[in-house]
Formats: C-alpha cells, sequence, structure tokens
C-alpha cells in the first residue's frame, strides 16, 4: 500500500468561511485501493488544536469539572448547559503550556505535575482539531483564584468538585453528554481510581 500522501492529489482548495474559524472545500483526487483514481470534495473546519485535562484527587476520589454554555449543542436539541473538563486551543502554544493557563483561568487551580495520556481527533470526517489529553491532581491547596473564564470573552463558568463515582453516573443518566470528558473520566477509571 502506497503512503497516504501518494494517495491524495489535490486540485484545488476555496475558503467558504473566513470568520471566528476557517471554513474550506477541498478538491482532490484519491487512489483508492484498487488503484482506481477517483475525485472527491470535502470540506474542512479549521480551529487549529486543543487541550483538554482532568483534575482528580485519588485520596478524596474526586474529580473537578466546569459547566459553562455551548450554543452548537443548544442549537442540537439540549439545554445547552455542558459539563465539561477544561480545555482550551492551543493558540500558539504547546499543548503542556496552554493547558496549564486554560485550567488555571477556566477552574482556579494552579497544576503541579500534569500527564498526558492520550491525543484524539474528535470529529475526523469534518474537524481537523486534534485534542492533547492530560491528567493532573489538585488538592485545596492548589486552588489559587475562582476560575469562571473570561468574562469579556462571553465565559461564565461554573466549577464544580464532585465524587468521582457520581460524575461517572452522571454518564449513564445523560448528565454528563461531552467527549472529551467521558474519555477522560474512563481513562481515570481504568488507571487512577481502580
Ligand atoms: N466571538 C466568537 N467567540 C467564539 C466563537 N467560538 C468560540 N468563541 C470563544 O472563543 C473562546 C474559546 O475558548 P477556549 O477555552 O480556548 O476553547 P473552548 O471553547 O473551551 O473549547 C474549544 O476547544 C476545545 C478543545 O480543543 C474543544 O473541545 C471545543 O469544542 C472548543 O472548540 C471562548 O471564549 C468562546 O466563547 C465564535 O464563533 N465567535
Ligand atoms: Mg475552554
Amino acid at each position: 500500500m502506497h503512503e497516504t500522501a501518494e494517495r491524495i492529489r489535490v486540485i484545488e482548495s476555496q475558503v467558504l468561511s473566513d470568520d471566528w474559524y476557517l471554513l474550506k472545500k477541498t478538491t482532490f483526487d484519491f487512489l483508492r485501493a484498487d488503484g482506481s483514481w477517483q475525485r472527491q470534495h470535502r470540506e474542512t473546519y479549521d480551529r487549529g488544536n486543543g487541550a483538554t485535562l482532568l483534575l482528580y484527587n485519588r485520596q478524596q476520589r474526586s474529580v473537578v469539572l466546569i459547566r459553562q454554555f455551548r450554543f452548537p449543542a443548544f442549537v442540537n436539541g439540549h439545554h445547552g448547559m455542558l459539563i465539561e473538563a477544561p480545555a482550551g486551543l492551543l493558540d500558539q502554544a504547546t499543548p503542556e503550556q496552554r493547558i496549564r493557563a486554560e485550567v488555571e483561568e477556566e477552574t482556579g487551580y494552579r497544576l503541579g505535575v500534569v500527564s498526558k495520556v492520550f491525543e484524539a481527533f474528535m470529529s475526523p470526517g469534518s474537524v481537523t482539531e486534534k485534542l492533547f489529553f492530560f491528567m493532573a491532581e489538585y488538592d485545596a491547596a492548589s486552588r489559587v483564584g475562582a476560575g469562571g473564564g473570561i468574562a469579556a470573552e462571553g465565559e461564565d463558568i461554573e466549577v464544580l468538585e464532585l465524587p468521582f463515582e457520581q460524575a461517572m453516573a452522571m454518564i449513564d443518566r445523560g448528565e454528563i453528554a461531552d467527549g472529551k470528558t467521558i474519555m477522560l473520566l474512563q481513562y481515570a477509571a481504568l488507571n487512577v481510581f481502580c
């Protein structure tokens, strides 16, 4: 089998929208497994890459999550208040630099040791973003501020400290319905609270 790059010939790329994020439509030829070339068109939504982190306290068996309004979830029939692990876009920073700043901004907790656990494409059919996943322990002393995010950017973030078992039960009841958050809680179930 050929390297993927040898199977793709980009014909043209058109910017459909370049406002907050970048939406492009690209026409390319794709070398199929049977050796024939097929012309395809795909739209890609580019917001850059991001990072997310689960704050946990092993001894207390607790985690810290945030709750915020998500308009795209609202327009898809959800009430919109999503419970999530803190996350943010990288801008020009490294994933670890960015997640340290983002967690402190959103939750008020200052991180000590941070461990990267995996990287994942969350919607690879349409969104270019790769998300970097981290874990870090917290305790009461690591809370240096109130969190809440940046009000001027429209963020209005509530910080929730929950028993780990309660967070897992909230997945079962559909009260936690964010992919990255479910992935991190399940990672914690397999590797931290086992
Ligand atoms: N004006 C404007 N602001 C926007 C828009 N979209 C997002 N924002 C603002 O841009 C900021 C982005 O905040 P971050 O904390 O960096 O990102 P996030 O929204 O928490 O999460 C993003 O990254 C996660 C991790 O990569 C993703 O999981 C998530 O889907 C999202 O893209 C927030 O203040 C948000 O309100 C928009 O279309 N217009
Ligand atoms: Mg965020």
